[in-house]
């Protein structure tokens, strides 16, 4: 049986990146760190996955690690069904063909043509001339910059340079795409250009890819699971519709709040108390939560009324979440079997000072 059959025949594994118990130290004097402290994870082959994290949080580490510009501590990574930690740097120089990256400053060589950037990993892996010119155009026409290959980085704005960068990434067909950061030096309007460009590059090549922010915005419109990250661990994981509606950690919520308004904090609920003199509670919004409109239309029955005083809603991958704030008003008794009866539909939190 020829190699090619023998490969062919073999199932194709549906995991992209697993990491097992990855832990990364680093020393700095008699102290040691973990910047990636026992991260188990597996991207699925052909999503889109985000890792999301404040400053220092340990994403870029844990994206080096991928890639094996740093060695693990401790705990295995595949990639591709390769192994990576433990390897020697001929073996890892073999396994980065099939990993591309793109970064915040775009790291193009500004000395250099459009082109000649594109053309630069074609020549480290040893394609010959009239191949290299090929992919290059070729490349070029599939981020929509054909018109540009003479020209210089500087000449470009930052989102025509990013997709250089994406163009250079894809030249040697990687499976994986990584993306540091890419689009947080830029503006809105062209982050969006971006991150569609990213879809396409998943969509239409199948490529995997992996996105690491500190942007919601970025998360909510391009991926569809997210990992978030806090002190070198994973905290939450989860399909993104799942972590934005109900996100259970502090951190989580923290980021999910700069997308959607959150319930009242204990000022706001300070305030809406000394306006609203009945029962303030806040309900969670998601799409699970279908029977909220009917409890909502019986509470005229039960003697009581409400009013929505305060609240946010988002949509995501077509479905709703967030949360509302109600006043109820009405006899204690009516009040409290109300919110008994929503929450059998949905969380329901007093609104408290
Ligand atoms: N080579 C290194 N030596 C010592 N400490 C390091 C090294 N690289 C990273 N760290 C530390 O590891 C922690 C995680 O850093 P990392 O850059 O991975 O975080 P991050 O989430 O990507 O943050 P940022 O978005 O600011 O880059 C930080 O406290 C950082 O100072």
């Amino acid at each position: 049986m020829s190699s090619e059959i023998a490969k062919a025949s073999q199932p194709v594994s549906q995991d992209m990146v697993v990491l097992e118990n990855v832990t990364k130290e680093f020393k700095t004097g008699k102290k040691t760190f973990a910047a990636v402290d026992d991260v188990s994870l597996t991207i699925k082959r052909g999503e889109i996955f985000a890792i999301i994290g404040y400053s220092g949080a340990g994403k870029s580490t844990l994206v080096r690690l991928i890639n094996g510009l740093e060695t693990t501590t401790s705990g295995t990574l595949t990639v591709d069904g390769r192994t990576i930690s433990g390897q020697r740097e001929s073996a890892l120089r073999e396994a980065r063909h099939n990993i591309g990256m793109i970064f915040q400053q775009f790291n193009l060589m500004n000395s250099r043509t459009v082109a000649s950037n594109v053309e630069f990993p074609l020549k480290v892996a040893g394609w010959d001339k009239a191949k290299r010119r090929a992919r290059v155009q070729e490349m070029l026409e599939f981020v929509g910059l054909a018109d540009k290959a003479k020209s210089y980085p500087d000449q470009l704005s930052g989102g025509q340079k990013q997709r250089v960068g994406i163009a250079r990434a894809l030249a040697t067909s990687p499976s994986l795409l990584l993306a540091d950061e890419s689009t947080s030096a830029l503006d809105p309007e062209t982050t969006s250009e971006v991150l569609s460009l990213l879809k396409k590059v998943n969509a239409e090549l199948g490529i995997t890819v992996v996105v690491i922010t500190h942007e919601m915005d970025v998360v909510s419109s391009i991926a569809d699971r997210v990992a978030v990250m806090e002190k070198g661990r994973v905290v939450e994981l989860g399909n993104v519709y799942d972590v934005f509606s109900a996100p259970q950690t502090e951190v989580a919520q923290r980021f999910v709040a700069t997308t959607v308004k959150q319930a009242p904090s204990k000022d706001e609920a300070a305030e809406l108390k000394a306006r609203h003199r009945g029962y303030l509670v806040n309900i969670e919004i998601t799409e699970g939560n279908q029977g909220i409109g009917k409890v909502l239309s019986y509470l005229g029955n039960r003697g009581v009324q409400f009013n929505i005083v305060q609240g946010g809603l988002e949509t995501l991958q077509g479905k709703s979440y967030g949360n509302l704030t109600l006043e109820l008003i009405g006899e204690v008794t009516s009040v409290d079997a109300v919110i008994a009866e929503l929450g059998t539909v949905t969380r329901v939190k007093e609104v408290r000072s």
